[in-house]
């Protein structure tokens, strides 16, 4: 039977990278993978049309796919809206918590080809794989009680709550040691556990898993000093596991390394293996309708789609190539341009990606 993709192209350049992404998913498909492609609005466009940001209807379409591809969400037009609970943002998050998409994997693999790119020095990015597993439907982000409010002094006051219970560490503990198994077996887990009480559960069910998996080395370290390893010497690190926003952050962080938050793609996966796939960056507004995003981690997230969802590792490896093959080919997006390289729009590079992918077997 056809496997169901769910396309939301989103705000601001999502739509621009999801149609290049979309394009290689139909390359995917005249190379025989049976799938059936479908489209919805969300987000600040679904807003404009129905005054929600996740309709109800695109909601169950998401629940009956086997794999989403997003673009992103969000934008200046919808940032003034009073409601935090109805703007673009909300119909994201409402995506991995409805369809329990509580695995983040996020990987920041620096191209050889795009050395020159990142702005950190060559010998300390080259070579760079790192998979950073980051918790996606609880901790602060989802924490109760939550809200914004006035004293009767009239001072305003907001507050969130960071909670975690000890099943939610452990499902996503496991993702981390499984994938650290399949990679170079060394984990380090992120916290904040010298200040915050949820973070010190994080590092005691972290270790209490360590025996399940000998052949993994745990180490721990606090977020704010990770931030400063992720720059300073990145590739101590193989597998990161941490919790929602501490991964939200550092892998923007990672982002850099690779060259651009242009080349970050992610997978939400939920316990069925049904996933989510968007790249890691937002809508862009700042460039959005110039032909100048990167779609390739947009493009790279359609190739985790095809690893994690579809089964079907080797068109994955074969996007993966086909991306390398542009890159050596000398054409780069703005973001990712320097001297020597040829500058190209977005849907040049698309169309270089999806010749390269059909060149290839
Ligand atoms: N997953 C998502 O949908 C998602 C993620 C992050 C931010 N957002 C939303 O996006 C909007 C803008 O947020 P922001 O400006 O903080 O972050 P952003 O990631 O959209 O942009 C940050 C910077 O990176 C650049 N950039 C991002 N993606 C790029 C690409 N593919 N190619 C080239 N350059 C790229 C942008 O031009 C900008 O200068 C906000 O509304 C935010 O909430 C959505
Ligand atoms: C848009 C926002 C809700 C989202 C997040 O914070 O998770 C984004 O920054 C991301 O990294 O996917
Ligand atoms: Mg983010």
């Amino acid at each position: 039977m056809s496997k169901k993709i769910l396309v939301l192209p989103g705000d601001g350049i999502g739509p621009e990278i999801t149609r290049q992404a979309r394009r290689v998913l139909e390359a995917c498909r005249e190379a025989g993978l049976d799938i059936d492609i479908e489209e919805a609005p969300v987000g600040g466009a679904e807003i404009d049309r129905s005054g929600v940001p996740l309709a109800a209807e695109t909601l169950e379409k998401a629940k009956a796919s086997d794999a989403i591809l997003l673009g992103a969400v969000g934008g200046p037009k919808w940032d003034t809206m009073p409601d935090i609970a109805n703007r673009p943002e909300k119909g994201l998050l409402a995506l991995r918590k409805e369809l329990n998409l509580f695995g983040n994997l996020r990987p920041a693999l620096l191209y050889p080809q795009l050395v020159e790119a990142s702005s950190l020095k060559p010998e300390v990015v080259s070579g760079l794989d790192i998979m950073i597993v980051r918790e996606l439907t609880g901790g602060i982000y989802f924490g109760q009680p939550r809200g914004r409010e006035t004293r009767e002094d009239g001072t305003r006051y907001g507050y969130n709550t960071y909670i975690y219970d000890e099943h939610e560490i452990r499902r996503i503990g496991r993702v981390a040691f499984e994938m650290a198994q399949k990679r170079n077996k060394k984990l380090c887990s992120v916290d904040k556990a010298n200040v915050l009480e949820v973070t010190i559960l994080w590092r005691d069910i972290m270790n209490e898993l360590a025996p399940e998996y000998p052949d993994v080395e745990l180490s721990h370290m606090y977020v704010d000093n990770a931030a400063m390893q992720l720059v300073r010497a990145p590739k101590q690190f193989d597998v990161i596991v941490t919790g929602n926003m501490f991964g939200d952050i550092l892998s923007d962080a990672a982002a850099m390394l690779t060259g651009s938050i242009g080349m970050l793609p992610s997978a939400s996966l939920n316990e069925s293996g049904q996933g989510m796939f968007e790249p890691c960056h937002g809508s862009a507004p700042d460039i959005a309708g110039q032909g100048l995003a990167n779609p390739l981690a947009t493009i790279l997230s359609v190739a985790m789609m095809l690893r994690y969802s579809l089964d079907a590792p080797a068109l994955a490896d074969r996007i993966e190539r086909a991306v390398g093959a542009v890159l050596d080919q000398n054409l780069r997006t703005a973001d990712i341009a320097y001297d020597g390289t040829r500058q190209v729009t977005t849907e040049e590079m698309g169309d270089a990606v999806v010749a390269a992918f059909e060149a290839s077997i």
